[in-house]
């Protein structure tokens, strides 16, 4: 009976939160993505348990509505989010098909496709700071409860290196099938836009792709990419874009540039 109440209390101790919990068996997959991901053999066995503990020390037994980027630096030191020139791909509203992009352009590179971005897709993370666990029930929200949890902070970080990183001309999906494909509040809106570097990144490049089958609700003369394209060209980074494309052609086109149909 003791170790049940023990363990009844000790369960209870975590707060609620308005967000769903920790992923389960979190420790786990992260160590598993950092072996999954192409890290030279010799060095993943150090490298991957390295990584999983500067994730954990990140947030545990702190209060998960206190994050600051500090909190991740010792994890950041540990990857690099740097790609090649040319090869970096933003997207906003448009995850799924700017991962098939990717996907059938192995050299392009989004956020997913660093090992830091890949481990942490989709997972969901937070401690408590009475306690040396992960809260499973619940996590903050980042509306209902607070914006500066560990899972928003983390995203606007390594969003904000992916950007900073970035050089030559950098590529950018919009979803041309909302009202507002460019959103000065999303998270390339409101971070990587401002923080791409105007001596390394000379042209971003967007692709306002909208869904097969439906007419577009916006394109690149609509009123929310004149408003990218004015805060590009304020950065002196030159801007571009192309909008006749739906997300079958799209895909069709990356995969063969030279079909008559893409030019
Ligand atoms: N799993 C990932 N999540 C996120 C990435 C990312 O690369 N991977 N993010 C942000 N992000 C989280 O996704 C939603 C908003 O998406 P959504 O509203 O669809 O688009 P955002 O512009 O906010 O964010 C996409 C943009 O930021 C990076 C990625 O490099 C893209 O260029 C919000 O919770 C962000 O914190």
């Amino acid at each position: 009976v003791v170790v049940g109440v023990r363990m009844w209390r000790h369960s209870s101790e975590h707060m609620k939160w308005n967000g769903t919990g920790s992923t389960a068996h979190f420790q786990e997959i992260v160590l598993e993505r950092c072996y999954n991901y192409a890290v030279q053999p010799e060095l993943r066995d150090r490298d991957c348990q390295k990584i999983r503990e500067a994730f954990r020390n990140a947030f545990i037994s702190k209060d998960p509505c206190s994050a600051t980027e500090e909190d991740y630096h010792p994890l950041m030191k540990l990857v690099d989010l740097t790609v090649p020139c040319d090869k970096t791909v933003f997207w906003s509203k448009t995850k799924e098909l700017a991962h098939q992009y990717t996907k059938v352009r192995q050299e392009m590179f989004t956020l997913e496709d660093t090992l830091l971005g890949y481990i942490a897709d989709d997972l969901n993370w937070c401690g408590d700071a009475g306690s040396n666990e992960m809260n499973y029930q619940s996590c903050p929200h980042w509306k209902k409860d607070c914006s500066n949890n560990f899972v928003s902070v983390f995203w606007d970080l390594v969003s904000k290196r992916f950007a900073e990183n970035a050089c030559g001309v950098v590529q950018v999906v919009l979803n041309g099938s909302i009202s507002n494909a460019f959103d000065r509040k999303s998270t390339f809106g409101r971070v990587e836009v401002h923080n791409l570097n105007p001596t390394k990144v000379h042209t971003l490049q967007a692709w306002v792709i909208h869904d097969l089958g439906k007419f577009p609700s916006d394109s690149c003369s609509g009123s929310s990419i004149n408003d990218l394209r004015w805060i590009i060209m304020q950065r002196n980074i030159k801007f571009t874009c192309q909008d006749n494309y739906s997300s079958g052609k799209f895909l069709q086109c990356v995969k063969k540039p030279e079909d008559s149909s893409c030019r």
